[in-house]
């Protein structure tokens, strides 16, 4: 199992501000940039592409970061988030024509590939590309909008998940997105998650370190 990571979702940030909200949440202590890409196709809502990826690099932020494109077709853009520095780049199986070329084009442009499941998505691509992919990233909110609840039944899914890859022997974060706060993070994480998405409860709070120093003492608690 990956080591736990807290991944703000910056769809909750504030645009105007992006680069300095990104670096006053990598500074109150979250480990990756979570960067959702959405092109009101596959998701009915637009938000950012490869070129704010790349400012952000140019200004300064060298911390991961985790492209989740909500896109559709998928192909055409993982070269210009490889370019613009993504370090991991996930993509919905239902939105890539061909699942296996779209991990082999982000892993040969020298990112992670990763692959997202929405609530009602089952895994079962999953056994055919398990040496291929580098994260696997749950939905546990219809995407599209941050400040979503939480749906319980992705607690079974990221079990099975947590098999899945337990049994793979390969080194796969599972990554969960969607309602994740303080209140519930440590459920999650004894569900199997080891890498934790939070927009809102995040970016919404007065002050980001208090926020994620109470997500890392509740996931001390999970794995104590
Ligand atoms: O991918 C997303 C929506 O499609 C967001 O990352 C997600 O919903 C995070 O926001 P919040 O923590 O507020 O639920």
């Amino acid at each position: 199992m990956q080591p736990f990571a807290i991944a703000p979702s910056i769809l909750s940030a504030d645009f105007a501000r992006l680069g300095e909200e990104v670096d006053k949440v990598l500074a109150a202590g979250a480990d990756i940039v979570h960067f959702d890409v959405m092109d009101n196709h596959y998701v009915p809502n637009l938000t950012i592409g490869p070129m704010v990826c790349a400012a952000l690099r140019k200004y300064g932020i060298t911390a991961p970061i985790d492209a989740h494109l909500m896109v559709k077709p998928v192909d055409r853009i993982i070269g210009d988030f490889i370019e613009a520095g993504a370090s991991y780049i996930t993509f919905h199986p239902e939105a890539s024509e061909h699942i296996d070329r779209s991990l082999q084009l982000i892993r040969d442009g020298g990112a992670k590939a990763g692959l997202v499941f929405n609530p009602a998505t089952p895994l079962d691509v999953l056994r055919y590309v398990m040496d291929k992919v580098d994260m696997i990233l749950l939905m546990s909110v219809n995407p599209g909008f941050g400040g979503q609840k939480f749906i319980p039944g992705t607690l079974d899914k990221l079990r099975e998940a947590r098999s899945l890859i337990d049994a793979s022997g390969y080194d796969i974060r599972l990554e969960i997105d969607g309602g994740v706060n303080v209140k519930n993070i440590r459920e999650i994480a004894a569900a199997g998650a080891d890498t934790f998405v939070a927009g809102s409860a995040i970016f919404n709070a007065p002050d980001y370190r208090q926020v994620i120093d109470a997500m890392r003492a509740e996931l001390a608690l999970a794995s104590a």
